[in-house]
Protein backbone atom coordinates (compact mmCIF):
# COMPACT_ATOMS: atom_id res chain seq x y z
CA UNK A 1 0.00 0.00 0.00
CA UNK A 2 3.35 2.01 0.40
CA UNK A 3 2.29 4.95 -2.74
CA UNK A 4 5.39 6.97 -2.27
CA UNK A 5 9.46 6.53 -1.29
CA UNK A 6 11.25 8.58 1.42
CA UNK A 7 13.06 10.79 -1.00
CA UNK A 8 9.96 12.43 -2.30
CA UNK A 9 8.86 13.73 1.46
CA UNK A 10 11.75 16.42 1.61
CA UNK A 11 10.09 18.47 4.21
CA UNK A 12 10.68 17.03 7.81
CA UNK A 13 7.70 18.61 9.97
CA UNK A 14 8.11 16.94 13.70
CA UNK A 15 11.82 16.29 14.97
CA UNK A 16 12.28 14.59 18.31
CA UNK A 17 15.91 15.24 18.63
CA UNK A 18 18.18 13.89 21.21
CA UNK A 19 14.85 13.37 23.90
CA UNK A 20 16.05 11.89 27.05
CA UNK A 21 13.47 10.76 30.00
CA UNK A 22 14.26 9.59 33.67
CA UNK A 23 12.09 7.99 35.75
CA UNK A 24 14.63 8.15 39.26
CA UNK A 25 16.98 5.61 38.58
CA UNK A 26 14.94 4.48 35.33
CA UNK A 27 16.37 6.47 32.00
CA UNK A 28 13.04 5.45 29.60
CA UNK A 29 14.23 7.30 26.66
CA UNK A 30 18.23 7.62 25.78
CA UNK A 31 19.00 10.18 23.53
CA UNK A 32 15.50 9.05 21.12
CA UNK A 33 16.14 10.92 18.00
CA UNK A 34 14.46 10.81 14.46
CA UNK A 35 11.70 12.72 12.16
CA UNK A 36 8.32 12.27 11.81
CA UNK A 37 8.04 13.75 7.21
CA UNK A 38 5.25 15.29 5.85
CA UNK A 39 2.91 12.73 4.71
CA UNK A 40 4.67 9.88 5.84
CA UNK A 41 3.46 7.11 8.12
CA UNK A 42 5.80 6.31 10.17
CA UNK A 43 5.23 3.06 12.61
CA UNK A 44 7.25 3.14 16.03
CA UNK A 45 7.72 -0.21 17.20
CA UNK A 46 9.21 -1.86 20.13
CA UNK A 47 8.80 -4.51 23.21
CA UNK A 48 6.92 -3.95 25.96
CA UNK A 49 8.00 -0.88 27.99
CA UNK A 50 10.59 0.16 25.16
CA UNK A 51 9.50 3.70 25.40
CA UNK A 52 6.89 4.40 22.68
CA UNK A 53 4.16 5.91 25.39
CA UNK A 54 6.71 8.28 26.95
CA UNK A 55 8.16 9.66 23.32
CA UNK A 56 4.44 9.96 22.21
CA UNK A 57 3.70 11.73 25.55
CA UNK A 58 6.78 13.65 25.17
CA UNK A 59 5.37 15.11 21.96
CA UNK A 60 2.02 15.99 23.44
CA UNK A 61 3.61 17.69 26.55
CA UNK A 62 1.92 15.26 28.83
CA UNK A 63 5.46 14.79 30.28
CA UNK A 64 8.36 16.89 29.79
CA UNK A 65 11.81 15.63 28.78
CA UNK A 66 14.92 15.45 31.32
CA UNK A 67 16.62 16.68 28.05
CA UNK A 68 16.41 17.27 24.53
CA UNK A 69 13.52 18.77 22.33
CA UNK A 70 10.52 18.32 19.94
CA UNK A 71 10.26 20.42 17.04
CA UNK A 72 7.58 21.34 14.80
CA UNK A 73 8.78 22.71 11.41
CA UNK A 74 12.29 23.96 12.77
CA UNK A 75 10.87 25.63 15.82
CA UNK A 76 10.18 24.08 19.57
CA UNK A 77 6.30 22.43 19.85
CA UNK A 78 4.35 24.58 21.63
CA UNK A 79 1.02 23.75 23.70
CA UNK A 80 -0.53 25.65 20.54
CA UNK A 81 0.97 23.49 17.85
CA UNK A 82 -0.04 20.77 20.16
CA UNK A 83 -3.89 21.97 20.25
CA UNK A 84 -3.97 21.34 16.45
CA UNK A 85 -2.39 17.84 16.65
CA UNK A 86 -4.58 14.63 16.79
CA UNK A 87 -3.83 12.10 19.78
CA UNK A 88 -4.99 9.11 20.64
CA UNK A 89 -3.57 8.28 23.93
CA UNK A 90 -2.94 4.63 25.36
CA UNK A 91 -5.34 5.35 28.21
CA UNK A 92 -8.28 6.10 25.38
CA UNK A 93 -9.44 9.37 26.25
CA UNK A 94 -13.46 9.11 25.74
CA UNK A 95 -15.50 8.31 28.72
CA UNK A 96 -17.67 5.22 28.43
CA UNK A 97 -20.72 6.08 30.41
CA UNK A 98 -21.38 8.84 27.75
CA UNK A 99 -22.97 9.01 24.22
CA UNK A 100 -20.17 8.96 21.38
CA UNK A 101 -21.63 11.78 19.35
CA UNK A 102 -21.68 14.36 22.35
CA UNK A 103 -18.46 13.30 23.03
CA UNK A 104 -16.86 13.91 19.83
CA UNK A 105 -18.75 16.96 19.66
CA UNK A 106 -17.84 18.08 22.73
CA UNK A 107 -13.80 17.11 21.35
CA UNK A 108 -14.37 18.86 18.51
CA UNK A 109 -14.99 22.10 20.61
CA UNK A 110 -12.54 21.87 22.05
CA UNK A 111 -9.91 22.50 18.82
CA UNK A 112 -11.33 25.32 18.18
CA UNK A 113 -14.63 24.02 16.04
CA UNK A 114 -17.93 25.52 16.21
CA UNK A 115 -20.68 23.49 18.48
CA UNK A 116 -22.40 23.04 14.94
CA UNK A 117 -19.42 22.11 12.68
CA UNK A 118 -18.15 19.58 15.39
CA UNK A 119 -21.14 17.90 15.51
CA UNK A 120 -21.22 17.73 11.68
CA UNK A 121 -17.97 16.40 11.50
CA UNK A 122 -18.50 13.89 14.10
CA UNK A 123 -21.79 12.95 12.76
CA UNK A 124 -19.52 12.49 9.53
CA UNK A 125 -16.97 10.61 11.20
CA UNK A 126 -19.17 8.17 13.06
CA UNK A 127 -21.44 7.39 9.73
CA UNK A 128 -18.15 6.46 7.77
CA UNK A 129 -16.57 4.14 10.08
CA UNK A 130 -20.52 2.73 9.91
CA UNK A 131 -21.32 3.68 13.28
CA UNK A 132 -24.46 6.35 11.79
CA UNK A 133 -27.13 4.74 13.75
CA UNK A 134 -25.34 4.30 16.97
CA UNK A 135 -24.61 7.84 17.70
CA UNK A 136 -26.61 7.76 21.06
CA UNK A 137 -25.39 4.92 22.19
CA UNK A 138 -22.92 4.90 24.95
CA UNK A 139 -19.31 4.12 24.11
CA UNK A 140 -19.68 1.03 26.52
CA UNK A 141 -22.24 -0.37 24.42
CA UNK A 142 -20.65 -0.75 21.39
CA UNK A 143 -17.93 -3.38 20.15
CA UNK A 144 -14.49 -3.19 21.36
CA UNK A 145 -13.25 -3.18 17.69
CA UNK A 146 -15.73 0.25 17.68
CA UNK A 147 -15.20 1.52 20.64
CA UNK A 148 -11.17 1.80 18.87
CA UNK A 149 -12.80 3.23 15.86
CA UNK A 150 -14.67 5.84 18.04
CA UNK A 151 -11.20 6.96 19.94
CA UNK A 152 -9.61 7.44 16.60
CA UNK A 153 -12.45 9.75 15.33
CA UNK A 154 -11.48 11.67 18.39
CA UNK A 155 -8.46 12.08 17.48
CA UNK A 156 -9.53 13.18 13.54
CA UNK A 157 -12.18 15.30 14.88
CA UNK A 158 -10.46 18.76 13.92
CA UNK A 159 -7.91 18.71 10.94
CA UNK A 160 -5.07 18.09 12.89
CA UNK A 161 -1.81 19.08 11.23
CA UNK A 162 -0.42 16.01 12.92
CA UNK A 163 -1.36 12.27 14.28
CA UNK A 164 0.06 11.04 17.35
CA UNK A 165 -1.57 7.27 17.91
CA UNK A 166 -1.22 5.37 20.37
CA UNK A 167 -1.70 1.32 19.09
CA UNK A 168 -4.49 2.34 16.74
CA UNK A 169 -4.81 -0.80 15.28
CA UNK A 170 -4.83 -3.30 18.19
CA UNK A 171 -8.41 -4.75 18.61
CA UNK A 172 -9.39 -4.07 14.73
CA UNK A 173 -10.35 -7.13 12.70
CA UNK A 174 -8.35 -6.81 9.12
CA UNK A 175 -11.07 -4.82 7.68
CA UNK A 176 -11.16 -2.60 9.91
CA UNK A 177 -7.34 -2.07 9.75
CA UNK A 178 -7.65 -1.70 6.12
CA UNK A 179 -10.77 1.00 6.20
CA UNK A 180 -8.81 3.05 9.29
CA UNK A 181 -5.41 3.04 7.07
CA UNK A 182 -7.40 4.05 3.46
CA UNK A 183 -8.88 7.09 5.89
CA UNK A 184 -5.81 8.04 7.76
CA UNK A 185 -4.25 8.16 4.17
CA UNK A 186 -6.12 10.64 3.37
CA UNK A 187 -4.32 12.53 5.83
CA UNK A 188 -1.07 11.85 4.28
CA UNK A 189 -1.93 12.70 0.86
CA UNK A 190 -2.50 16.35 2.17
CA UNK A 191 0.89 16.50 4.00
CA UNK A 192 0.05 15.68 7.87
CA UNK A 193 2.74 13.50 9.37
CA UNK A 194 1.28 10.14 11.01
CA UNK A 195 3.02 8.69 14.15
CA UNK A 196 1.73 5.28 15.21
CA UNK A 197 2.92 2.73 17.89
CA UNK A 198 1.83 -1.09 17.08
CA UNK A 199 2.99 -4.34 18.06
CA UNK A 200 1.87 -5.64 14.77
CA UNK A 201 4.99 -6.48 12.77
CA UNK A 202 3.11 -7.44 9.66
CA UNK A 203 0.84 -4.61 9.22
CA UNK A 204 3.43 -1.79 9.97
CA UNK A 205 5.49 -3.28 6.68
CA UNK A 206 2.53 -3.07 4.91
CA UNK A 207 1.24 0.26 6.12
CA UNK A 208 4.30 2.32 6.31
CA UNK A 209 6.67 4.74 4.45
CA UNK A 210 9.12 4.56 7.52
CA UNK A 211 9.77 2.76 10.45
CA UNK A 212 11.36 3.40 13.54
CA UNK A 213 12.58 0.77 16.26
CA UNK A 214 13.08 1.24 19.99
CA UNK A 215 14.93 -1.13 22.58
CA UNK A 216 14.98 -0.40 25.91
CA UNK A 217 15.05 3.41 25.30
CA UNK A 218 17.48 3.77 22.39
CA UNK A 219 16.63 4.05 18.59
CA UNK A 220 17.97 1.11 17.55
CA UNK A 221 17.17 1.49 13.68
CA UNK A 222 14.83 3.44 11.65
CA UNK A 223 14.05 3.69 7.81
CA UNK A 224 12.08 2.83 4.91
CA UNK A 225 11.18 -1.24 5.21
CA UNK A 226 13.28 -1.83 2.14
CA UNK A 227 16.07 -0.09 4.05
CA UNK A 228 16.07 -1.73 7.01
CA UNK A 229 15.40 -5.42 5.13
CA UNK A 230 18.85 -4.13 3.29
CA UNK A 231 20.88 -3.39 6.09
CA UNK A 232 19.93 -7.33 7.81
CA UNK A 233 21.14 -10.30 6.98
CA UNK A 234 20.29 -11.45 3.33
CA UNK A 235 19.38 -15.53 3.24
CA UNK A 236 19.46 -17.76 0.29
CA UNK A 237 17.90 -20.32 -0.72
CA UNK A 238 18.90 -23.40 -2.72
CA UNK A 239 16.80 -25.91 -4.21
CA UNK A 240 19.00 -29.18 -5.75
CA UNK A 241 18.75 -33.11 -7.48
CA UNK A 242 21.41 -34.20 -4.90
CA UNK A 243 21.99 -33.48 -0.96
CA UNK A 244 23.27 -30.49 -0.14
CA UNK A 245 25.09 -31.76 2.90
CA UNK A 246 28.28 -30.21 1.74
CA UNK A 247 27.05 -26.67 2.15
CA UNK A 248 28.52 -26.99 5.84
CA UNK A 249 32.01 -27.29 5.35
CA UNK A 250 32.20 -24.43 2.49
CA UNK A 251 34.00 -21.09 4.07
CA UNK A 252 31.23 -18.06 4.52
CA UNK A 253 28.50 -20.10 4.63
CA UNK A 254 26.39 -20.54 7.34
CA UNK A 255 23.78 -23.15 6.90
CA UNK A 256 19.93 -21.66 8.95
CA UNK A 257 17.91 -24.97 7.62
CA UNK A 258 19.17 -27.75 5.41
CA UNK A 259 16.88 -31.00 4.11
CA UNK A 260 18.07 -32.99 1.74
CA UNK A 261 17.93 -31.20 -1.39
CA UNK A 262 16.74 -28.00 0.03
CA UNK A 263 18.67 -25.02 2.10
CA UNK A 264 18.66 -22.01 3.37
CA UNK A 265 21.61 -20.57 3.57
CA UNK A 266 23.74 -16.82 4.60
CA UNK A 267 26.30 -16.41 2.60
CA UNK A 268 29.25 -14.11 3.28
CA UNK A 269 29.48 -11.96 0.46
CA UNK A 270 28.43 -12.29 -3.55
CA UNK A 271 31.59 -14.19 -3.95
CA UNK A 272 31.15 -17.20 -1.91
CA UNK A 273 27.47 -16.74 -3.37
CA UNK A 274 28.87 -17.33 -7.24
CA UNK A 275 31.53 -20.21 -5.55
CA UNK A 276 28.26 -22.05 -3.59
CA UNK A 277 26.10 -21.88 -6.96
CA UNK A 278 29.09 -23.17 -9.13
CA UNK A 279 29.47 -26.08 -6.68
CA UNK A 280 25.57 -26.50 -7.05
CA UNK A 281 25.95 -26.69 -10.47
CA UNK A 282 28.50 -29.04 -10.95
CA UNK A 283 26.99 -31.28 -8.45
CA UNK A 284 23.92 -31.70 -10.80
CA UNK A 285 20.76 -30.37 -11.72
CA UNK A 286 19.88 -26.84 -9.57
CA UNK A 287 16.49 -26.00 -9.82
CA UNK A 288 16.04 -23.06 -7.81
CA UNK A 289 18.85 -20.40 -6.12
CA UNK A 290 18.05 -16.71 -4.69
CA UNK A 291 17.67 -14.39 -1.66
CA UNK A 292 15.16 -14.80 0.53
CA UNK A 293 12.96 -11.60 1.15
CA UNK A 294 12.83 -11.79 4.64
CA UNK A 295 9.51 -10.03 6.72
CA UNK A 296 10.35 -7.07 8.84
CA UNK A 297 9.76 -9.20 11.72
CA UNK A 298 12.57 -11.53 11.14
CA UNK A 299 14.97 -7.75 11.09
CA UNK A 300 13.22 -6.99 13.85
CA UNK A 301 14.53 -9.84 16.31
CA UNK A 302 18.05 -9.25 14.93
CA UNK A 303 18.21 -5.40 16.19
CA UNK A 304 16.57 -6.13 19.47
CA UNK A 305 17.61 -9.30 21.10
N1 LIG B 1 5.14 7.59 35.02
C1 LIG B 1 6.10 6.66 35.08
N2 LIG B 1 6.80 6.44 36.20
C2 LIG B 1 7.80 5.52 36.24
N3 LIG B 1 8.16 4.75 35.20
C3 LIG B 1 7.48 4.92 34.04
C4 LIG B 1 6.42 5.88 33.92
N4 LIG B 1 5.95 5.82 32.65
C5 LIG B 1 6.66 4.87 32.01
N5 LIG B 1 7.58 4.33 32.85
C6 LIG B 1 8.56 3.28 32.49
O1 LIG B 1 9.23 3.72 31.31
C7 LIG B 1 9.50 2.60 30.46
C8 LIG B 1 8.89 2.84 29.10
O2 LIG B 1 7.47 2.71 29.19
P1 LIG B 1 6.50 2.99 27.98
O3 LIG B 1 5.11 2.87 28.49
O4 LIG B 1 6.88 4.26 27.32
O5 LIG B 1 6.83 1.78 26.98
P2 LIG B 1 6.05 1.28 25.70
O6 LIG B 1 7.07 1.06 24.65
O7 LIG B 1 4.94 2.18 25.37
O8 LIG B 1 5.50 -0.13 26.21
P3 LIG B 1 4.17 -0.97 25.80
O9 LIG B 1 4.40 -1.49 24.42
O10 LIG B 1 4.16 -2.06 26.83
O11 LIG B 1 3.00 -0.04 25.91
C9 LIG B 1 8.94 1.37 31.18
O12 LIG B 1 10.01 0.76 31.90
C10 LIG B 1 7.92 1.96 32.13
O13 LIG B 1 7.74 1.14 33.28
Amino acid sequence: MRSRGLSDMLDVMLDIDSVTRRFGDLTALDNVSFSVPDGAFTGFVGGNGAGKTTTMRIIMGVLAASSGEVRWNGQPLTQCDRSEFGYMPEERGLYPKQPILPQLTYLGELHGLSSRDARRAATVLLTRFGLGDRLKDKLEKLSLGNQQRVQIAGALIASPKALILDEPFSGLDPDAVDEMFSLLAEFTKRGVPVLFSSHQLDLVERLCDQIVILRKGEVVAKGSVEQLRDSGETHHRIVARDDLGWLRDRTGVTVIDLDGPRAEVALADEAVAQAVLAEALGRGPVHDFGPIVRPLSDYYREVTR
